[in-house]
């Protein structure tokens, strides 16, 4: 039988055992800890020859403090919360690193910003509010969010997702004025936008501060991604020089989209900007456009896209352009310009809705011809109105002579959703029809604002 005082040193043996187990334990992962650090350093070293801007994750003003600046390590809660795309081959600890230190700007929080922002958990800029109208694609903002400003509900969500994340909302329209300011603060630029006059400035603003630009763009069932002006490629100007005629731009508004299709190019977009920021392999990320088609198989497909234009107005040795531009008046129609009102026509070939109401009311004999495409008309329409989509109308303007009543006035009235493609196609029949012929101003829109409130709008 041990003696009480052999115990007592027994006793004292394993509690010192125990404790240096710990402190052994404890050593190792700090060891562990300094080795990874070691590891990233050296390979942010080798790759970056800039010197390392620390920001917190992905996201911030640059003169923001934040208390996860200056700091070259994870925490350990960034070790737990990461853990799935550090074990990455290819990525790992120091992509992970590489993304802490870069500041990603979103520009727009809409169908492509709003996929884009919740796996980039960036900053973010945008002027408009929510609509309901959004929540199709818009998966950032929710019901409860209508009538908030996009920026400040993207932020929320993206807060929400991840308080690690410091995310900073620009509620404003980018323009000339303060472009170059908010991009210069940042590493990389995701164009979410859907207008060509943004999409110029945004060009013209990178390739001056030297950013690359991720950008995006969807309509209907199809999307497309490029990254421009990144190690040598081309810039939006090289491959795009001209903007489109303004009368030839369709936007969601009009042509409509897919709200998955947001989804898929914007998520793509999001993985374009964490391959730039971790300096993943990149081999060629900016010599091609990808063209995405939810309606055709294989969904995806490549184009090569040509190289930097050595006489590029903006991007070539001797550029001709130096500072940003008039960007409205390059595109011939601005940000705000979202369904802009053409105005063809004189007041006496238009009809306004209560005129037109109390024409239909009085029971006097017309045709309503409907220029929009069918699977719109089908959507809504007034009814004993007759369907001919404007592309269409030259060849089937007989269709109409048919229908016409024998009296003269006031012969043909043409309606669409807001009243700009009537004023073609009035001007479109009267080259071959006789007689009084107007389009109702507003269109459908009007209609339901001022005469059938109960008539569904989209
Ligand atoms: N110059 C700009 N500055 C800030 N935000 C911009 C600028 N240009 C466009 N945007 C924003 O980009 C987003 C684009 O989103 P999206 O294409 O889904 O269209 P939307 O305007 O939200 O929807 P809809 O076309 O159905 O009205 C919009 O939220 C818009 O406010
Ligand atoms: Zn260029």
């Amino acid at each position: 039988m041990p003696s009480q005082s052999e115990k007592s040193e027994h006793d004292a043996l394993l509690e010192l055992c125990s404790k240096l187990k710990d402190e052994n334990e404890q050593l190792k992962n700090r060891v562990k800890q300094l080795e990874s650090q070691l590891i990233c350093l050296q390979s942010l070293t080798n790759v970056n020859s800039k010197p390392i801007n620390v920001h917190s994750n992905l996201d911030v003003k640059s003169e923001t403090t934040s208390k996860l600046r200056n700091n070259n390590k994870l925490s350990l809660e960034e070790y737990l919360r990461y853990g799935r795309q550090l074990i990455l081959p290819g990525f790992g600890i120091s992509g992970q690193l590489k993304l802490k230190n870069k500041a990603i700007l979103i520009v727009g929080a809409g169908g492509l910003g709003a996929p884009a922002a919740i796996y980039l958990a960036a900053a973010g800029v945008d002027y408009d509010s929510v609509e309901s109208s959004n929540l199709q694609r818009q998966i950032i903002h929710n019901e409860s969010r209508t009538g908030v400003s996009k920026a400040q509900s993207a932020k929320m969500t993206i807060q929400g997702l991840n308080s690690l994340c410091e995310c900073v909302a620009y509620d404003l329209l980018l323009d000339s004025s303060n472009a170059l300011d908010i991009i210069k603060k940042y590493d990389i630029v995701v164009d979410a936008t859907d207008n060509a006059a943004t999409r110029y400035l945004l060009n013209d603003a990178c390739v001056l501060t030297g950013k690359p630009l991720v950008s995006g763009s969807a309509l209907r069932m199809d999307g497309q991604l490029a990254v421009y002006n990144y190690r040598g490629g081309p810039c939006y100007r090289c491959i795009f020089p001209k903007p489109p005629p303004p009368e030839n731009v369709v936007n969601c508004d009009d042509g409509g989209v897919l709200g998955v299709v947001t989804g898929v190019i914007g998520c793509l977009q999001a993985l374009q900007a964490i391959r730039i920021a971790a300096d993943m392999d990149d081999d060629g990320i900016s010599q091609s456009l990808l063209i995405f088609s939810a309606n055709s198989n294989p969904l995806f497909r490549s184009v090569k896209l040509r190289s930097k234009k050595s006489n590029c107005v903006i991007c070539s040795d001797h550029p001709t352009i130096t500072t940003l531009q008039d960007y409205v008046q390059f595109c011939g129609s601005g940000a705000l310009d979202k369904s802009p009102s053409v105005k063809l026509l004189g007041d006496d070939e238009r009809i306004d809705p209560k005129s037109y109401c109390a024409l239909r009311a009085k029971g006097i004999p017309h045709v309503l011809v409907d220029v929009r495409e069918p699977v719109q008309f089908d959507i809504c329409n007034l009814s004993g109105s007759l369907n001919i989509p404007l592309n269409e109308l030259p060849k089937k303007v007989d269709l109409i002579q048919q229908s016409l009543p024998s009296s003269v006035a006031p012969g043909v009235i043409v309606i669409t959703l807001l009243g700009n493609d009537s004023q073609l196609a009035v001007e479109i029949l009267k080259k071959t029809l006789r007689g009084e012929i107007k389009d109702v101003v507003g269109g459908l829109y009007l209609w339901a604002k001022d005469i059938d409130h109960e008539f569904p709008i989209y």
